[in-house]
């Protein structure tokens, strides 16, 4: 099939590079040039494992990059993978995915057989519906459902694992309310990963297709600050929360994933997903109790580690290591990273922050702050410290060792029980 991408971000272009692999002949469209002209050149525009090898072997051949919406009424299908950030108040901003969606209208125009448009990106339900159907409407003189479809079909991929979630989901979710010719279009669209890997495919509304995207994400963000809450009273008692949630875990009606207590969960999505759900909800006059909870258990994970560091070392006119800045290891994303509000605390009882973290997550993060120092390496971090806060479980952490012992005061507040445990260390794990 020809297809179309919107979006040259972490989701289009794993999406664009996977799609030429199934053996579909692909274009992805972006107005960023930089990246347009990077994809053409076969470079990875995000970082995101076996993502580069998929660029190199079909850039030039199954896979093109283009600034052109020229392009898109070529093609049998288009998938809209812009970003919808948070407004101010936590609510979605679907701007870029309605302007997106204006332009795919205006391509499609001229052309006369019937074009699928799916929206990737996340958005509330209804609001395909109610402003982006319109939206193409108004800019193609086409009606729904005649001249064009539209369909969600939301990603559950993550960062980091992007490739391989999207080559062996744990399921395709897709919304149609029952458009045979969307339907089809997209089933032949996944045909090939469906023979190949056989993922339950879930055919459902586009509304409940849009909500499955935020139910997952907030059940799994709520996940992790039960596991945190749980943590957090495991660690008054003495009693060690991870052999507690490997025991939980053995239940296969609570399951062993998105059990590890710490810092918290950041990134560019549970954030954004968790409050643009309490923002659409309160529209509708519904207050959502135990998602406002769910954030608040979020909030206080890194205070709760400067205040543990707290019962070691006065941090104020101290250099405290901080060792990781990203969201997550595997990634250089600093979006909602716990790092950066365990920072905030950290200057304002008068410590000076020593970032390190082995991407550009460090440089990156440390540039919104004055007065927070950038290490070369973790041992540079440590050096004459007199605490350490782990805030990303990046593997290199685990083996820092000897490292510590160049402390002032050797204090180490783990977030991500990624520490070992040695001698002479004032070792205080978060949640054990
Ligand atoms: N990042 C992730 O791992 C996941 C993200 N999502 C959702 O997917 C959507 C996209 O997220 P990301 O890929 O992270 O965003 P991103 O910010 O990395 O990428 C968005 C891309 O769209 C481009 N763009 C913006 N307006 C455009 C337009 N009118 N025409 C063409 N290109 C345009 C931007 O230049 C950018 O390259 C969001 O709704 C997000 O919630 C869903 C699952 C996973
Ligand atoms: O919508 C999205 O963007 C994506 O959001 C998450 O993916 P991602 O944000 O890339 O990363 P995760 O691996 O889910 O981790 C999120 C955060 O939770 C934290 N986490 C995760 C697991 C855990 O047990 N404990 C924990 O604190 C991580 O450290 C990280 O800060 C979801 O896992 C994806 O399914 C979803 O598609």
């Amino acid at each position: 099939m020809d297809v179309s991408v919107i979006g040259s971000g972490y989701v289009g272009t794993t999406l664009a590079a996977c799609l030429a692999d199934l053996g579909h002949d692909v274009v992805a469209v972006d107005i960023d040039e930089d990246i347009v002209t990077r994809l053409n050149e076969g470079e990875a525009p995000i970082h995101e494992p076996g993502l580069q090898p998929l660029l190199d072997a079909y850039t030039g051949s199954r896979l093109r990059a283009t600034t052109d919406y020229d392009a898109v009424p070529e093609t049998d299908l288009t998938f809209v993978t812009v970003q919808t950030p948070s407004r101010e108040d936590g609510s979605i901003d679907i701007s870029a995915v309605e302007a997106a969606c204006r332009d795919v209208g205006e391509s499609i125009a001229e052309k006369d057989e019937y074009h699928l448009v799916v929206v990737k990106s996340t958005v509330i339900p209804g609001m395909t519906e109610e402003v982006l159907a319109p939206a193409i409407e108004a800019a193609s003189g086409k009606t729904e459902g005649e001249g064009f479809g539209l369909a969600v079909n939301p990603e559950f991929q993550a960062q980091g694992s992007a490739v391989q979630d999207f080559m062996e989901p744990d399921k395709l979710v897709l919304g149609t309310d029952g458009d045979d010719r969307a339907l089809d279009l997209l089933a032949n669209c996944y045909e090939p990963l469906v023979v190949d890997w056989d993922p339950p495919v879930v055919e459902t509304g586009r509304r409940e297709a849009a909500m499955i995207k935020y139910a997952n994400n907030v059940f799994l963000a709520s996940k992790i600050s039960l596991i945190n809450e749980l943590g957090n009273v495991c660690k008054e008692y003495g009693v060690d929360s991870y052999e507690v949630a490997d025991a939980m875990g053995l239940d296969d009606r609570i399951g062993a994933a998105f059990l590890r207590s710490g810092a918290g969960w950041g990134g560019s999505c549970f954030p954004k997903d968790t409050a643009a759900l309490m923002a659409a909800a309160r529209e509708r006059d519904y207050e959502p109790e135990l998602l406002g909870q769910v954030v608040a258990v979020n909030d206080r994970q890194p205070l709760r580690m400067i205040e543990l560091l707290e019962r070691h070392v006065d941090p104020s006119g101290e250099r405290i290591a901080v060792l990781g800045a990203a969201f997550k290891p595997g990634t250089d994303d600093t979006r909602g990273t716990r790092s950066r509000p365990a920072i905030e605390g950290l200057l304002e009882r008068g410590a000076t922050p020593v970032l390190y973290d082995p991407t550009e997550a460090a440089a990156s993060l440390a540039s919104e702050f004055d007065g927070v120092e950038v290490a070369d390496s973790a041992a540079d971090a440590l050096e004459d410290a007199s605490g350490a806060i782990v805030m990303t479980d990046w593997p290199e952490f685990s083996e820092l060792d000897a490292a510590f012992d160049a402390m002032a005061d050797p204090v180490v507040v783990d977030g991500r029980r990624i520490i070992a445990r040695r001698e002479g260390l004032m070792y205080e794990g978060l949640t054990w």
